[in-house]
């Protein structure tokens, strides 16, 4: 059986060791980091998800600014509301929550945010610096817990085969470009991928991020490979709730691996956390501070 690797313990520290941080900044430096999320309409997973960061960031210490607008915004609208956040000095970290509503052009506001309080990664400049290796750019919270997780439990990473099912700008492919500056060998598959079982048969790490429930089952691992769920899916039940369920058939997946995250309680947390590191890496850069240990 795999051991399971327990994100939401990891994740808790990872906030408290921020916390600390953040703790010493204020005493130190007499400021304190400020995220500002912004949700447009009232998709009900978004707002659970923009409660719990709202909650922790104000946990480790920071200032929460929250910005809420209707469904029916318009796009010139949330681009001066961004606007005015990359001007506004108290806020070190900009998270505009996808998917936006159809009438809005996501990749229009991703790239009006100042790439300095990205804090999400999505900018083309953080991606850019991701892909060239040599810039100080923001990571994607999601990909950067995942490979937190993975250099925690295996160590050096260097030569290892990972496959990456999955090619969103949001995970796959961030993902992809880490593991490569880990010196993987790295695969990306995707929806077109011929003989993609025998693929992920290759891999001593494989990561999954299609949004495809249950997809990755047992006999598609190699046994005592490590396993990363990104998937995040909500299956209705009979009696009416909603249960979450990742990419991998865990059931099967955990006889096999050696290591495997589960959902919930996996990479989820993680990227909460993420969130949270990479807003405290953003306001010291911004302010000219050196980040504390
Ligand atoms: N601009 C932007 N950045 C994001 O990072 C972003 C986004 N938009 N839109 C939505 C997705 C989704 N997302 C999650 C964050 C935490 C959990 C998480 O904490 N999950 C818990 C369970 C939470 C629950 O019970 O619903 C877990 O897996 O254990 C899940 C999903 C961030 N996203
Ligand atoms: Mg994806």
């Amino acid at each position: 059986m795999a051991e399971i690797i327990d994100g939401k313990a990891f994740a808790a520290q990872l906030r408290a060791h921020i916390g600390r941080r953040v703790a010493r900044l204020v005493a130190e430096e007499g400021f304190t980091p400020g995220l500002a999320v912004v949700l447009v309409g009232d998709d009900p997973a978004s707002q659970v998800y923009v409660r719990n960061k709202a909650a922790q960031t104000l946990e480790a210490g920071m200032i929460s600014f929250e910005h809420r607008l209707p469904a029916h915004t318009a796009q010139p609208e949330l681009l001066a509301l961004v606007r005015r956040l990359n001007d506004d000095p108290a806020v070190d970290g900009i998270l505009v929550q996808l998917p936006l509503p159809a009438q809005i052009d996501a990749d229009v506001i991703l790239n009006a945010i100042d790439p300095a309080k990205d804090v999400d990664g999505f900018h083309p400049l953080n991606a850019g610096l991701l892909a060239t290796g040599n810039g100080f750019g923001l990571v994607p919270c999601t990909p950067l817990g995942a490979l937190m997780l993975l250099r925690d439990r295996l160590g050096d990473l260097r030569g290892l085969n990972a496959v990456v099912v999955g090619r969103s700008n949001i995970v796959g492919k961030p993902m992809a470009q880490l593991l490569l500056r880990e010196d993987c060998t790295v695969t990306v598959a995707h929806s077109r991928t011929r003989a993609l079982p025998e693929l992920c048969r290759s891999a001593d790490i494989l990561v999954a991020a299609v949004g495809r429930p249950g997809m990755i089952r047992g006999d598609w691992i190699k046994p005592g490979a490590t396993v990363i769920d990104v998937g995040i899916n909500r299956i209705g039940l009979p009696d009416g709730r909603a249960r979450l369920t990742g990419d991998v058939d865990f059931a099967e997946a955990v006889t096999v691996a050696a290591h495997i995250t589960p959902v919930p309680g996996g990479v989820g947390p993680m990227t909460i956390a993420c969130l949270l590191h990479n807003t405290l890496t953003a306001a010291c850069r911004r302010r000219g501070v050196e980040l504390p240990d």
